[in-house]
């Protein structure tokens, strides 16, 4: 779960984002755009003023509201944005769009000073209205790469972004990418405060691609953004599915639920192709539900019929080489990641799939061919999934932070750990699908043969209470099981760290789960710096092993801007890997 970065504010966010140049409305333009689109708009007061206010942008946390925008007033579980009309129209905010709750609180706010749309299903209309905006059409979109599901998302995205690169950068243009680590324009990143941004934020960025010649995007899309309409107006050429498991069911309720929110993607209306990957059954049901094209690609064992199948895997160095084969035209390719875990190869073959698929793609089957078998696109580094730092002892941060991705890490650690042990930190965010807490400890202790329990994001809960809920499913894993695993619960985690690469072998596996990327950790709203993998390096280095050097941007990026976090990568000796 993705900790908002608060080394950026949202209008600092903002403001690195939006495009330079605005194609523009009008409110009375956008009222009839809207009226086209069914939101049944009612604008007050209905002036020739108000008609022709213009706008240039769009906001919907007032902090982030520039001159000539339209401020998006939404209710939420904390507030009502209506509540914060003064402060946007303060900072500039040309009018408002809001639902019938919202206006009352408006003029409550500000008077008459700003004109306020009003539309039923606010959190639907944004995305559209922000499209009238800034002037977008699905053929005024880069090629864009949406990537659903539970988990691998980031992964998947970063393997697609790396291939696309690939194929775009001879030809001279750039590619983007959105997600839960950072939103990048061609060279320019920032870290995301969200896997999905807000649609008023998505929009602003599909202009700003445009403007800089992106001419293919890949995305993540979090049920969160589904369920909250962030993506409305976007529309994919293509849309990826990894799989579904066990998460966010405090959102959702229940995984029919949680299934139903990430079907809205797989609809003619939203997508032009989507390729889904098989190997579950939610998988399989998600193909049958899919609307437009589908196609289907299964990546673990013998499927029939599925168009795309991933087969001869075989290990290569910490990864898997690998080959993708076309049921119907026989058609086989072979290309390999150099990332730890079969879930990899899933991920690889995905992204591969989704480009091979792509509609009306500049490039040839034949050049994607070429790109997946000599270029290695997928052998590149996902800050803080399956990030190997050391060999001896295998050193790993990964972001499994659910009852699958723990197995799925687990997993590929004891295929690759010999006669070692594997030594595992855990912890389990607060405010979070509390049912998977004795989930995890239980698998911990089951997988694992040294589990120390220590802290994730408690946000607003007692740590001890998470650290004791975790526990109690390790405990009773350990007792009904007759499991012998050593088990531990320090905090704070820095220390969990450092207890764990002591007790570590040269031949041991040390994973430090569930935190992956994230530089902070969240106390009730304080932020208290950490890094897994800055924490992780330095303790190797201090038990005398040979760290590699920490080789992502996001790393970085981040000492640039975290007050006080101690993320400058450790010094190397001169035996590393
Ligand atoms: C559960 C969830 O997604 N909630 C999001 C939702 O909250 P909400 O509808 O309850 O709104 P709210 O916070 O009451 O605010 C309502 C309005 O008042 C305004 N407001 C509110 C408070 C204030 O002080 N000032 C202010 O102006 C807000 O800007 C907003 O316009 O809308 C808010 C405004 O955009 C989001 O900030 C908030 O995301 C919160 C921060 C969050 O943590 N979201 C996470 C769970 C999330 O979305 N995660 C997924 C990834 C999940 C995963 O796969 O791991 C993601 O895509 O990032
Ligand atoms: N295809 C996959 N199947 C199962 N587990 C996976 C897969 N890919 C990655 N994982 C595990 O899930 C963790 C998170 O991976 P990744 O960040 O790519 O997924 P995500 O969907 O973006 O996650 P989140 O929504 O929590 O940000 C990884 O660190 C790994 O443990």
């Amino acid at each position: 779960m993705p900790t908002p970065d608060a080394t950026l504010s949202i209008a600092e966010q903002d403001s690195v984002f939006r495009p330079r140049k605005v194609h523009g409305t009008t409110v009375g333009v956008l009222t009839e755009e809207l009226q086209a689109a069914g939101y049944e708009p009612l604008l007050t007061p209905v002036g020739r003023r108000e008609h022709e206010t213009r706008l240039s942008g769009a906001a919907m946390n007032p902090q982030a509201v520039g001159p000539g925008d339209l401020f998006v007033a939404v209710s939420g579980a904390r507030a009502h944005g209506a509540d914060y009309s003064r402060q946007a129209v303060d900072a500039g905010a040309a009018a408002v769009l809001t639902d019938a709750a919202g206006v009352d609180r408006v003029r409550h706010q500000v008077g008459y000073r700003v004109p306020v749309l009003q539309v039923q299903r606010v959190r639907e209309a944004v995305g559209p209205a922000a499209a009238v905006i800034y002037g977008n059409t699905a053929a005024s979109e880069p090629a864009l790469f949406g990537v659903t599901g539970t988990n691998g998302k980031t992964t998947t995205t970063y393997f697609l972004r790396s291939l696309l690169e690939e194929l775009h950068r001879p030809r001279g243009q750039h590619t983007g990418l959105i997600g839960t680590i950072e939103i990048s324009a061609g060279q320019d990143a920032i870290p995301s405060q969200l896997t999905t941004p807000e649609a008023v934020q998505l929009h602003s960025l599909m202009a700003l691609f445009r403007e800089r010649g992106i001419a293919a995007a890949a995305m993540e899309v979090s049920s969160h953004a589904i369920s909250y309409r962030r993506t409305a107006g976007l529309y994919y050429d293509v849309a990826g599915f990894t799989n579904l498991t066990q998460d966010h069911l405090d959102l959702h309720g229940t995984m029919e639920e949680y299934f139903a929110a990430k079907a809205e993607l797989f609809t003619r209306r939203r997508t032009r192709t989507s390729v889904i990957t098989v190997d579950d059954p939610w998988g399989h049901q998600m193909a049958s539900v899919a609307t437009g094209r589908v196609v289907t690609l299964a990546t673990a064992g013998q499927a029939a019929e599925v168009d795309w199948q991933v087969v001869d895997v075989e290990p290569d160095g910490m990864g898997h080489r690998f080959t993708l084969h076309h049921a119907r035209s026989g058609e086989r390719l072979r290309t390999r990641t150099g990332l730890p875990g079969l879930f990899n190869v899933s991920n690889a073959a995905l992204a591969a799939v989704m480009v091979l698929e792509a509609p009306d793609a500049p490039y040839g089957r034949q050049e994607v061919a070429e790109a997946l078998q000599e270029r290695d696109p997928f052998t590149i580094s996902v800050p803080g999934r399956m990030q190997v730092l050391c060999e001896a002892p295998a050193a790993i941060v990964d972001f499994a932070h659910n009852p699958d991705a723990m197995i799925r890490t687990l997993d590929a650690a004891a295929a690759t750990k010999g006669e070692g042990r594997i030594i595992l930190v855990i912890g389990a965010a607060g405010e979070r699908d509390r049912s998977k807490r004795p989930t995890m400890g239980a698998i911990a202790v089951r997988m694992a043969d040294h589990v120390i329990i220590s802290d994730d994001d408690p946000h607003g809960e007692d740590p001890a209470q998470i650290r004791a809920e975790v526990m109690a499913g390790a405990r009773e894993a350990v007792e009904s099981g007759g499991l012998t695993t050593q088990l531990e619960e320090i905090a704070p985690r820095a220390e969990a760290i450092e207890r764990a690469v002591a007790a570590a072998s040269p031949e041991d596996t040390v994973i430090l789960a569930g935190r992956g990327h994230e530089v902070h950790q969240d106390f009730a709203g304080e932020h208290r710096p950490i890094d897994d993998r800055v924490e992780l390096s330095e303790a190797l280095l201090r038990h005398g092993h040979s760290p590699w050097e920490i080789m992502d941007s996001t790393v970085r990026q981040s000492s640039l801007q975290t007050d006080g976090v101690r993320n400058s990568p450790p010094q190397q000796s001169d035996d590393h890997g």
